[in-house]
């Protein structure tokens, strides 16, 4: 019996897929993809750390897409578009402090059974994450210094986000274009101005909060990250040659945004 009660279909003719050429595995390419899980030793928990890593640079790829066409929306002025987009980097950020929790069902017994295969590889050297930071204004271009392992392309990637506007440009000509002064000077000025005078600045004051909140989740991961290395590693040393968690302890309190931040105190 067909899913819709009339004579027998077989299934493949259900919804119109006779002789339809695109399957969810081809659409997905699940082959390749799927076999791009390649541990480096026999340690049971390898393939969850892999695993884990090539989620988190799945998000990143997508946040970096997202967080582009937002910075986009806000030079054209369609605030409501980078609304819209902020709210899935919200959701997406918050997956990737969620999914520490699973990382964390590892234990550090676990770990060691193939962490000294790692060094010096180190998420130390994830492009796409640096790519993130400069594209939300943390630019700091001594990073490309400790990219050696990276490709051509990949610092060429990282060159061309140094060299482009960042969210806050684009923040910027927001205001400029509602005829708010942001020079150097004018900039604490017009924030409070927005932050004052809501009636008419609704639109700008919820985009710099949307901004904020991108901020705060970042710091988020930055913390539920480095707890978790302590749990794993403790004081050890880092596999990127880092000091490990005192490196990283020393991030938890960077801002993409300063003066979102430094606003609240002039309210
Ligand atoms: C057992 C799990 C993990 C441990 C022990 C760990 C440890 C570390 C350590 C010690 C560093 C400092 C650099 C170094 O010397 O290696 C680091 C950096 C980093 N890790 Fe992890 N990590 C783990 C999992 C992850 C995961 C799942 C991600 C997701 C992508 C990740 C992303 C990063 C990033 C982006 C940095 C650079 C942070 C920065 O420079 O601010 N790590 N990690
Ligand atoms: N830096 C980590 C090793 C590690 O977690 C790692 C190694 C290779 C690829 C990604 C990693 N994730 C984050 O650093 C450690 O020191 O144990």
């Amino acid at each position: 019996m067909g899913i819709d009660g009339d004579a027998p279909v077989p299934p493949h003719r259900w919804f119109g897929e006779e002789g339809g050429r695109l399957s969810y595995g081809g659409y997905l390419r699940l082959p390749e993809l799927l076999a791009q899980q390649r541990p480096q030793s026999e340690a049971p928990d390898e393939l969850l750390f892999i695993t884990i890593h090539q989620v988190y640079e799945l998000w990143f790829k997508l946040l970096l897409h997202e967080l582009e066409n937002a910075r986009q929306a806000m030079f054209a002025g369609e605030l409501w578009r980078a609304r819209h987009l902020f709210r899935r980097v919200h959701a997406v950020e918050k997956v990737l402090i969620e999914q520490v929790d699973v990382l964390e069902t590892m234990t550090p017994q676990d770990f060691l059974m193939f962490r000294e295969k790692l060094a010096p590889a180190s998420g130390f050297q994830s492009v796409q994450f640096r790519e993130l930071e400069f594209l939300s204004g943390l630019k700091d271009e001594r990073y490309l210094g400790s990219f050696r392992h990276a490709s051509d392309t990949e610092l060429a990637r990282l060159r061309r986000r140094l060299e482009e506007p960042t969210l806050w440009d684009a923040y910027l000509t927001a205001l400029s274009q509602r005829g708010l002064p942001v020079s150097d000077d004018e900039i604490m000025g017009s924030l409070l101005a927005v932050a004052r005078d809501r009636g008419s600045y609704d639109d700008l004051w919820q985009l710099a909060e949307d901004l904020l909140t991108h901020d705060a989740t970042a710091a988020q991961w930055r913390t539920r990250h480095v707890q978790m290395v302590e749990r794993q590693i403790g004081t050890k040393s880092g596999t990127g040659g880092s000091t490990g968690a005192p490196y990283l302890r020393g991030r938890t309190r960077l801002h993409y945004f300063p003066l979102l931040w430094e606003l609240r105190a002039w309210l």
